[in-house]
């Protein structure tokens, strides 16, 4: 399975404003983030990271502006109809089924029962280093190997805009590692525009290209990574990396 032949797409907040509830503080997003980037989101506790998410995946609708992915307006269309992948932090496995169902989730109903769809689903399992996997149940897996069965279901969707919810957060040293290269291998092979939600440098420095720095529901920086962090004039940044 590949997703070449696609390009990967730009993705654009243009003027996006949002609040959950009236009364509560109104978000403002407004960004363009370059196609075939690998960006890390990050930000306080609070700031607004998932809630950029939820916009663009379209768990959320803005109140006013326009969210676009490539040259396609996105604001109104549903979560399924988006050429998005999420995978969340607590990944979102069903207990019930096995490895290869839960994966198949990710492709149509159809598809899911022809041979081509089958062999897809071993491809996946097989690039996330789980070959072999199918007949696992959720619970019989390690913490990074549930990450690597739900990053498999997102190959398998064959979006070009994959969206991470700190998928380093359950994972020690070691496999935070191999994740780190997963993730790097999985964005250049499918040619993605990736976006991972991390509090780590660590995590950014290793493998993004860009930053978006959150801060009070908005959009404070969007800047290569290296310059981002050589940044000593936003006083958040600086207290958020604990560096003052
Ligand atoms: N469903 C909701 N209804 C009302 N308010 C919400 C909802 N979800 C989030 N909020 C509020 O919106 C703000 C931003 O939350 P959000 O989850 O986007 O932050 P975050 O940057 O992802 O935080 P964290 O790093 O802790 O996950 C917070 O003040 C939060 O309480």
């Amino acid at each position: 399975m590949s997703m070449s032949g696609m390009t990967s797409p730009a993705i654009e907040f243009d003027d996006v404003r949002f609040r959950y509830d009236r009364g509560a503080p109104e978000m403002a997003f407004d960004a363009m983030i370059p196609a075939g980037s690998i960006t890390a989101v990050m930000g306080p506790s609070g700031s607004g990271k998932s809630t950029l998410f939820a916009l663009l995946a379209g768990f959320e609708q803005p109140q006013r502006g326009e969210i676009r992915i490539g040259t396609i307006d996105i604001t109104r269309l549903a979560p399924a109809e988006r050429p998005i992948s999420v995978v969340f932090q607590d990944n979102n496995l069903f207990a019930h089924l096995d490895v290869a169902a839960n994966i198949a989730l990710g492709q149509g109903a159809r598809e899911a029962k022809t041979t081509a769809g089958k062999e897809q689903v071993s491809d996946a399992l097989a690039r996330v280093g789980l070959g072999g996997f199918e007949r696992r149940r959720p619970a019989s897996l390690s913490g990074g190997e549930r990450q690597r069965v739900a990053m498999a279901r997102a190959l398998v969707r064959a979006k070009p805009v994959l969206l991470l919810d700190e998928p380093f957060a359950a994972l020690g040293p070691g496999l935070r590692e191999d994740m780190r290269a997963l993730i790097a291998n999985l964005h250049v092979q499918n040619a993605l525009t990736t976006l991972i939600i991390t509090h780590q440098p660590e995590d950014s420095r290793a493998i993004c290209d860009r930053i978006l720095y959150v801060e009070q529901g908005s959009i404070r920086a969007n800047e290569p990574t290296e310059s981002m962090f050589r940044r000593a004039d936003l006083a958040g940044w600086r207290d958020y990396l604990g560096t003052n």
